[in-house]
């Protein structure tokens, strides 16, 4: 009994330790700023789904380096300095593995063996495999698709106002099912059809990425995964979700691995350059299978984020919504007409419009990362295992780069060539830096331009009154419960 009663005490005192003293009082990481810790096991309450804006906050009252804790008081690092940045994801990319709240949830959307997961030199050889079929030429050659779902968009809309001078509607429910069966044609040749017909894949995204998840949850479930499998009509739902995503997937490869012509979207282009490594640089059933389910999300959640986004605030900002009107007309004079990729490129102030939604609401708010080894970073000595989140959004709010008015939507600051002295890739980074920034960049940007040109040129859009949305965290900066504008016809 004695020695029952010397083991509980022992274990009782190591969690203690474990979980309290050591990373509250003795870590080295105790030495830099950061907010008091307000709960004995839940760590910091701010963990939550406004922690875009929170960390804006934090490194606002503390600096660029910030200590938090999450879930029993595991410690870390808030960086928005980007210097860190610099270092941690450009110059040593590979010493600074990703690391995440709850993996499993992510390997859900995107298989286990997905590039955003790999390191080193996996990393390195998927990347290889993967770079060729995101060329300039190829994505140029994607244009016609884009400008065409621009069109297809516009359809929608014009039938939805019908003869009305003025109709209200909810930008995000289209949007994302727009940018889905863009990804159908141009990654797998396949036509999803999402924006005619109810489609499984599409409920299936919008029951994930809508799930009303608190950071603190995702961290629960990431610390005992078997919460996941509870048989709750949430977790039904989600399997089933993510089942129909994995079924998806296998049917798009299995068709093109098995088809006697490969065309020239992202998957056949592929298996293509797959087939001719030597096995062992090839990538496995699996590791495809992974890249397709990465494709479809990253594919479409971004682009239609940034493009609800984007009509939010020129919705918000009419004399930015005038003056874009006005530059995309010279090229859309003819409201059917196809831009060309040297037309689209005229087109500065809508460089403009695209950069600034980037930066005021960064798509993927933020990264993160840990130390392989024992670091100092800015002169704080941080220990092996360390996480930090890169928040994306709080190095794109610093007033000391973008000016005092950052928090605004002001997309004319990218020809003030002041800011345009100071941007850098570590300091505006939608896209992530270095090695292992985002493949779709030149894509997106081009079905952002596309898509966006042809629907300011038809429609006039303006804010509902007292219509209010969050904006949450859901991987995606996410508007909740999404977003509803006053949309009319052009009539010009
Ligand atoms: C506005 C749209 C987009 C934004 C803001 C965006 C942002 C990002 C970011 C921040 C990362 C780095 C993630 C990390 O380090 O954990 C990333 C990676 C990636 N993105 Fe995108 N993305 C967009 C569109 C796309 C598109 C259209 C595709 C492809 C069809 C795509 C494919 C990828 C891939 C494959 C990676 C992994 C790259 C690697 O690890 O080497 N993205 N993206």
């Amino acid at each position: 009994m004695h020695y029952y009663l010397i083991a509980f005490v022992a274990f009782i005192s190591y969690i203690v330790y474990k979980f309290y003293i050591y990373p509250l009082y003795l870590s080295p990481l105790c030495k830099i700023p950061g907010p008091p810790v307000d709960s004995f096991i839940l760590g910091h309450s701010f963990l939550s789904k406004q922690l875009s804006e929170a960390s804006a906050r934090l490194a606002k009252q503390y600096g660029e380096i910030v200590r938090f804790y999450g879930l029993f008081n595991r410690p870390f690092l808030l960086i928005s300095d980007p210097k860190i940045v610099q270092q941690v994801m450009i110059n040593h990319t590979y010493e600074y593995p990703k690391s995440f709240f709850n993996i499993r949830a992510i390997q859900d959307f995107t298989g286990a063996h997905s590039i955003l997961f790999a390191n080193r030199d996996t990393h390195k050889r998927q990347r290889k495999m993967m770079q060729p079929s995101f060329s300039f030429a190829n994505v140029k050659e994607m244009l016609p698709t884009f400008v065409q779902a621009g069109h297809n968009l516009k359809d929608i809309w014009m039938k939805q106002i019908g003869n009305k001078k003025v109709e209200r509607v909810s930008i995000t429910d289209i949007i994302p099912n727009i940018t889905l069966d863009v990804i159908g044609i141009v990654g797998f040749n396949y036509e999803f059809n999402s924006t005619k017909t109810t489609t499984e894949l599409a409920q299936a995204y919008q029951t994930l990425i809508m799930r009303d998840r608190s950071q603190l949850y995702e961290a629960f479930e990431g610390f005992f995964p078997f919460i996941k499998k509870l048989p709750t009509p949430n977790n039904k739902q989600y399997n089933e979700a993510i089942e129909v995503i994995q079924n998806t997937s296998a049917k798009l490869v299995d068709e093109k691995k098995h088809a006697t012509v490969l065309g020239k979207d992202l998957l056949s282009l592929l298996v293509k350059s797959n087939e001719k490594l030597p096995i062992d640089e090839q990538l496995t059933h699996n590791e495809l299978l992974s890249q397709v389910m990465t494709l479809l999300v990253a594919g479409h959640e971004t682009t239609s984020t940034v493009l609800s986004w984007v009509l939010y605030f020129l919705a918000k900002n009419p004399d930015a919504q005038d003056r874009l009107r006005k530059e995309v007309l010279n090229v859309l004079a003819d409201r059917d007409h196809m831009p060309t990729f040297d037309e689209i490129e005229q087109l500065k102030y809508l460089e403009c419009v695209f950069k600034e939604t980037l930066r005021i609401v960064p798509p993927v708010p933020s990264l993160t990362r840990s130390t392989s080894k024992n670091d100092v970073i800015n002169g704080y000595v941080v220990p092996k295992g360390t996480r930090m989140l890169i928040s994306i959004y709080a190095i794109h709010h610093d007033p000391s780069i973008w000016g005092d008015d950052a928090k605004y939507f002001n997309p004319s600051r990218w020809l003030d060539p002041v800011i345009k002295s100071k941007v850098t890739n570590s300091n505006f980074l939608p896209f992530s830096a270095g090695p292992q920034n985002c493949l779709g960049m030149k894509m997106a940007d081009l079905e952002f331009k596309a898509i966006l040109s042809v629907i300011i040129r038809n429609f006039e859009f303006k804010l509902v009154e007292g219509f209010n949305f969050e904006l949450k965290l859901f991987g995606f900066s996410k508007p909740n419960p999404g977003i509803d504008l006053l949309i009319s016809k052009v009539d010009y």
